[in-house]
């Protein structure tokens, strides 16, 4: 495979200095090699989610977008986001990098080459087809969609597409720039703090992947707030030494007082074959995140093919920014505990204890270092322990109960959020709610959140799984995460009145946490053998599925009044026909038999024959008395469930814009004024 490492940018800089330093003969002699972490992520872009060219062009737009998420929220501003593939031609391109457009001359050296005989008989063959498909038409037949026919092969050209991704977030300071794009693994997310980024990875792979696939670099422009210049920064990465090639790094106006980042990389892609998947992020990222703003566009030279989307903010309310948190003791290890020790500003081993991590008290740390031994005191210098009296620590945290974390560093989407992206993107028949407390897991908390829709807009029968960690959709492996696993075999649908086979079922679910144990770390999917979160998913979904039950048997019991409703008012014809038949006749030969009948019968066979009750007026009599029963039954249902009659509407509030300070509720009877 290309490292991408061997071959020079067309755009670089020459640098005759740059490359491996020179090796002397005796390390020639080893077999002994080091690899940049650049140069292992350019040879194993697969496990960061750039498998392939529609992957890659997936996973650069994700990166792009969830930086552009964690940027804007991480200074409280609603996100607005911008993202536009551009689909580039091959000429364009070219011309891009400098490099001619040549015509073929020796055909047969090319893959796709089609000799005179092959090209004959594909002809005739679609001939053949086009005439059959000419003759089914004519006669009124279904036709499928014609198959194409295979004759010219080869790889085909490849896609090259601009990616831009602006927002409006924090930006970055002028001289950190290189270094956040050009470095793999460096990044500002490292702590412990609930976060869509963790790695320090993705924008770099985005960078990694354009060098290897167009050899163009990439292109930032940022400002931050208050900030009176924009910073330009076009650069690339020298993979094996992990460090950044910088073209251009300056500073310029900033007229317009912009903050945010602006994003810029050219890659080779497939919006073909990922266009759906692409679009489908895109959705899905409206649902966990309703109060940002995502205007998605491609644009090709092909009109017919562009795609515009807004995905229009719905809510002003925005979940708190995640905080960050100290480590629990029980989630540590031998090596951090170190690393804690070397960073601590704190002097002794009693503020140590009581500063550098969650869930110890002043007197919790005495009673843990008197449990430690006769070589430990809390005046002790912490930067004079041994290894020994380390793993000692360590040993004790991990034995030692604590008290478990709380979830006021987490920031999860919350159930109104995730109520209102559910109804704003599929428009459910039924959906239910539920947000879980905090819980624990190897010394981190995490906090599951789930919604169970019925119904609704693109949703296919059965089972639709919508999972998210970190307010991200993960959108691949979806077979093995813990999410679709519980759903499929640990919840029993139909307890719930729900038919898994018939109903279109919209499972959402997600996650939050400091630690979110992904599987690798293109954070695809989380795995099922973390006891803690399974059970934790299992009951969010439960507590959705028992809210959806009494709506649903709600709805059955309507559905059978109506049935019910339904059948009485179709014998009302056949019924007062009957009915008044039979008095018609007795009332004809009523005068025989009059002493028969009580004179309540005999004003009513008056009635009949003075025509003041006809088959008419009887239907009517009847039709009434069904409706009134029918009335009546649902006043009963009414009071003894609590539910109304009138139908309810679903309200949005607008955001305040500054213009006004009160809000109006409006129905088409009343419009109900709050003032702020
Ligand atoms: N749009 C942006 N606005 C502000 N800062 C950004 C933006 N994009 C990237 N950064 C900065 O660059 C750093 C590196 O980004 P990168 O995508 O490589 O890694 P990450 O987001 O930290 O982690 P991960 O690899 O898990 O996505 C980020 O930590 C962030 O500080």
């Amino acid at each position: 495979m290309d490292t991408g490492g061997s071959s020079e940018s067309p755009t670089e800089p020459k640098n005759p200095k740059r490359g491996r330093p020179k090796t002397s003969h005796k390390a020639k002699e080893s077999s002994l090699k080091q690899k940049s972490p650049a140069e292992f992520f350019a040879e194993n872009k697969n496990i960061a989610g750039f498998d392939n060219p529609g992957k890659s062009l997936y996973t650069t737009v994700r990166e792009l977008v969830e930086n552009s998420l964690d940027s804007a929220e991480s200074i409280s501003e609603l996100p607005v986001i911008e993202i536009t593939i551009e689909e580039i031609s091959k000429s364009k391109f070219n011309m891009m990098i400098g490099l001619i457009d040549r015509e073929r001359v020796d055909e047969e050296l090319y893959d796709d080459f089609e000799s005179a005989k092959a090209r004959e008989k594909r002809l005739a063959k679609e001939a053949r087809i086009q005439e059959t498909q000419a003759k089914k038409a004519a006669l009124g037949k279904k036709m499928k969609e014609p198959a194409s026919v295979k004759g010219v092969k080869g790889r085909g050209e490849a896609s090259f597409y601009r990616v831009t991704c602006k927002d409006n977030g924090r930006g970055m300071p002028h001289d950190e720039i290189p270094n956040m794009f050009g470095r793999v693994l460096s990044g500002t997310k490292y702590g412990l703090k609930q976060t869509r980024g963790k790695f320090g990875l993705g924008a770099k792979m985005a960078l990694i992947w354009s060098k290897m696939s167009t050899g163009l670099p990439i292109e930032i422009a940022s400002s931050m707030r208050g900030q009176n210049f924009k910073s330009f920064c076009k650069l690339d990465i020298d993979i094996h030494k992990n460090i950044p090639h910088v073209h251009l790094h300056e500073k310029r106006e900033n007229k317009d007082k912009w903050h945010g980042a602006e994003i810029q990389v050219v890659i080779e892609g497939n919006w073909t074959t990922y266009r759906s998947k692409i679009l489908h992020y895109m959705r899905q990222m409206a649902v966990i995140t309703p109060y940002a703003q995502f205007l998605f566009k491609f644009i090709s030279d092909m009109g017919e093919k562009n795609v515009t989307v807004l995905f229009a903010r719905r809510t002003d309310v925005m979940p708190s920014v995640p905080l960050e948190t100290k480590h629990h003791p029980s989630a540590v290890d031998l090596l951090l505990i170190k690393r804690l020790i070397s960073e601590t500003s704190k002097q002794n081993l009693l503020q140590f204890l009581q500063h550098e991590f969650v869930k110890i008290s002043k007197t919790f740390a005495e009673r843990l270092i008197g449990e430690m031994g006769p070589d430990f005191s809390p005046t002790m210098s912490v930067k004079s322990l041994t290894s020994q009296q380390i793993v000692r620590i360590h040993q004790l945290f991990r034995q030692a109960k604590f008290d478990d974390p709380s979830g006021d560093c987490l920031s999860p989407a919350g159930e109104y959020n995730l109520r209102l992206g559910i109804i704003k993107e599929l428009q459910p028949d039924m959906v239910a709610t539920y947000a879980g407390s905090p819980q624990i897991f190897e010394g981190h908390p995490f906090i599951v959140e789930a919604g169970i829709s019925l119904g609704g807009k693109d949703v296919k029968q059965g089972l639709n799984v919508f999972r998210f960690a970190n307010r991200i959709p993960l959108l691949f492996e979806q077979g093995a995460d813990v999410v679709t696993r519980t759903a499929l075999k640990r919840i029993n649908w139909s307890s719930y009145k729900i038919n898994l086979m018939q109903d279109k079922i919209g499972v959402f679910v997600s996650i939050v946490s400091t630690k979110i144990p992904f599987k690798g770390t293109g954070k695809e999917y989380i795995g099922d053998d973390i006891t803690e979160i399974s059970f934790a998913v299992k009951t969010a979904i439960q507590q959705c599925c028992v809210q959806l039950k009494s709506k649903i048997v709600k709805k059955l019991q309507a559905r059978e009044r109506q049935e019910r409703k339904r059948n009485l008012t179709r014998y009302i014809p056949d019924a007062s026909n009957a009915i008044y038949d039979i008095l018609e006749k007795i009332s004809q030969n009523k005068e025989t038999k009059r002493h028969c009948y009580e004179a309540e019968d005999n004003e009513l066979l008056e009635k009949v024959s003075s025509q003041e009750i006809t088959e008419i007026s009887l239907r009517d009599r009847l039709t009434q008395h069904v409706e009134q029963v029918d009335y009546e039954m649902a006043l009963e249902y009414a009071a003894q469930s609590g539910v109304s009659e009138e139908p309810r509407e679903d309200i949005y509030v607008n955001s305040l814009d500054g213009s006004h300070n009160y809000i109006d509720f409006q129905s088409p009877i009343f419009v109900f004024r709050l003032c702020i």
